[in-house]
């Protein structure tokens, strides 16, 4: 069986008495039960005290981003070894706003990909097309290219420290989200890829969460998919109800 997950991506929401106040909240409310892994992605600054306060809850703790290098003169940066030190063994990368708003590349997320490996930390690797490849028909292509060009130099055995996350840009943030069909036929496509690059077993056991505006709403429809294994949740993860509903549709 397939892992299911929902993680919260905070973004750089939240200061360390927010980040207490909604950590609070979350340990407070949620069930002790569920079908999921819960994990969330304070910012850098709040990761320390929410590995602390989430210790011997069923909530997970995952970082952000990581610097590809192992150490060095690379000021504001964060290297694997720093973040496995404090106790995060999960990492977001390749995320649709560090490639359009930093500037990251396949290229740099593939070597960030290999650096958090390395480090045996788990990557949730986000990739998705933008609004005008949905509307030249170049979606698959897109999002094939995203996955053969950050991931797929990967070996076999790494493939159980990774799980994906499909999120549509034109979805995140927007209000707009894929249809549950939409998610589940780039879903399969996703799988049908891995499958042909890696085989069976690892297209089976990979999960593919999706992200973009997934709320209390609309998440049950999404997570009724039979590809769909989660999500990958921004703006509805910043209040513990909201977020926990959708810990609960699935
Ligand atoms: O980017 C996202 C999660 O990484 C999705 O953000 P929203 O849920 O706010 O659309």
């Amino acid at each position: 069986m397939r892992k299911q997950i929902i993680a919260g991506n905070w973004k750089m929401h939240k200061n360390a008495n927010q980040t207490e106040e909604l950590l609070n909240e979350l340990i407070t409310k949620i069930p002790a039960k569920t079908n999921a892994q819960v994990i969330v992605a304070p910012t850098f600054v709040n990761l320390a005290a929410a590995v602390n306060k989430l210790k011997n809850t069923p909530i997970g703790v995952s970082a952000q981003n990581v610097h590809q290098a192992e150490g060095g003169a690379f000021t504001g940066e964060i290297s694997a070894d720093m973040l496995k030190s404090i106790g995060v063994d999960t990492v977001i990368l390749g995320h649709s706003e560090r490639r359009a708003i930093f500037n990251e590349t396949d290229a740099l997320i593939a070597n960030k990909v290999d650096t958090a490996l390395k480090h045996e930390m788990t990557v949730i690797f986000c990739f998705g097309e933008e609004l005008k490849d949905r509307q030249s028909d170049n979606h698959f292509n897109i999002v094939e290219n995203q996955l053969r060009d950050g991931l797929f130099h990967i070996s076999k055995e790494s493939w159980s420290n990774v799980v994906l996350a499909y999120e549509p840009v034109w979805a995140i943030g927007t209000g707009e989200t894929a249809s549950p069909e939409q998610a589940q036929e780039m879903h399969e496509f996703i799988r049908e890829t891995i499958r042909k690059a890696f085989g069976n077993d690892i297209a089976d056991e990979v999960s593919i969460l999706y992200g973009g505006s997934v709320k209390p709403e609309n998440a049950k429809e999404i997570f009724s998919k039979p590809d769909v294994d989660g999500g990958l949740i921004g703006g509805a993860a910043l209040k513990a109800d909201d977020f926990l509903a959708i810990v609960t549709a699935i």
